[in-house]
């Protein structure tokens, strides 16, 4: 008996391999924290991939596992399971040494809270000088680099004040200065705009968009504020625990010359497949335990089952 081929596409000849050509990448990342006979579970098989050069903005809402994600990126937490890697660094399988290597070289990390970023009785220069020394870079490295740092981050002038004779802005510039000492690939920002008002916020989105453009360093921004969405190509929204969507902007030209900025919502979809269908599409068309699928010639359909046998 002869069977006609299924029209399937061809499939790629092996996946790629995990991470092989992002600087972040995280698949089915899990983190649970145990506390006495509870279990929380902060991240419950997320995925994340980021490129190198990018300025990624992590969204949701309070309590969905954006700082616990943070905190695995920036090696100051250990995931429960899956698969985290930065640059070349697994982040599940790091011994001690390791993992003061890849804080002190391969991110920086931009706390919260601006006031526990600084160090109150030094001066911005010294405090920028600090992780070089730690990282035993020579004093004429140092002085150089933190010389750029304040001239780049627009402090100059600041290099010989203390944090309290600072403005909000001027404190979260040379955090990010601090941070971005030992030339490290990743700058990570927990809640950065978090104590300022709105202008100061502008300012400091404004110097991280510098810093990712100008020194080349790859950011991502962890905020529960939906208006920083507009301010970076790309957001990733975090819901219980997962990735739950990606926005991408672009600009386009349109007929008129005039360019405009398109917002897209994707979905994501992890490597075995699975999509989270948001709750008001699955309301809309009543779609429950089992759904329909179909491949179709540029585009796979989803049906809600109405039970009819075909
Ligand atoms: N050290 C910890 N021990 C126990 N539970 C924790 C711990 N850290 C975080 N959690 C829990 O994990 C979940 C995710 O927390 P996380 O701080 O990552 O969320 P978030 O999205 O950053 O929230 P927020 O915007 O309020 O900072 C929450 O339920 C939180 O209570």
């Amino acid at each position: 008996m002869s069977r006609t081929p299924l029209p399937l596409p061809q499939p790629p000849p092996k996946a790629p391999e995990f991470g092989r050509d992002t600087l972040i990448a995280c698949e089915s990342l899990v983190r649970i924290y145990q506390t006495g006979s509870v279990e929380v579970q902060a991240l419950q098989g997320l995925d994340l991939a980021v490129e190198s050069g990018e300025m990624v903005a992590v969204v949701g809402a309070s309590g969905s596992g954006k700082s616990t994600l943070l905190s695995i990126l920036a090696g100051v937490d250990a995931p429960t399971a899956g698969r985290a890697r930065v640059d070349r660094w697994n982040l599940l399988a790091m011994s001690r040494a390791d993992r003061v290597h890849y804080r002190r070289h391969t991110v920086g990390f931009v706390r919260q809270q601006t006031a526990s970023n600084l160090v109150p009785y030094l001066t911005a220069q010294q405090m920028i000088d600090l992780p070089m020394t730690a990282a035993r870079t020579p004093a004429r490295t140092r002085r150089a680099r933190a010389a750029e740092l304040l001239e780049t981050l627009g402090i100059a002038g600041c290099a010989d004040r203390r944090p309290a004779q600072l403005s909000g802005g001027q404190q979260m510039r040379v955090a990010i200065a601090v941070a971005l000492a030992n030339q490290p690939r990743v700058l990570l920002a927990d809640e950065p705009t978090g104590e300022l008002d709105t202008a100061t916020s502008a300012e400091v989105f404004t110097t991280l968009r510098e810093v990712n453009r100008q020194l080349g360093v790859t950011v991502v921004i962890v905020t529960h504020d939906p208006a920083v969405s507009g301010q970076v190509e790309r957001t990733v929204a975090i819901r219980d625990g997962r990735t739950s969507s990606e926005v991408l902007r672009r600009t386009a030209t349109g007929a008129d010359g005039d360019t405009e900025v398109i917002a897209e919502e994707y979905a994501v979809m992890d490597r075995a497949g699975r999509v989270q269908i948001p709750r008001d599409y699955r309301e809309a068309l009543a779609l429950t335990r089992r759904v329909r699928l179909a491949l179709e010639a540029d585009h796979v359909t989803i049906r809600p089952d109405l039970g009819e046998r075909s």
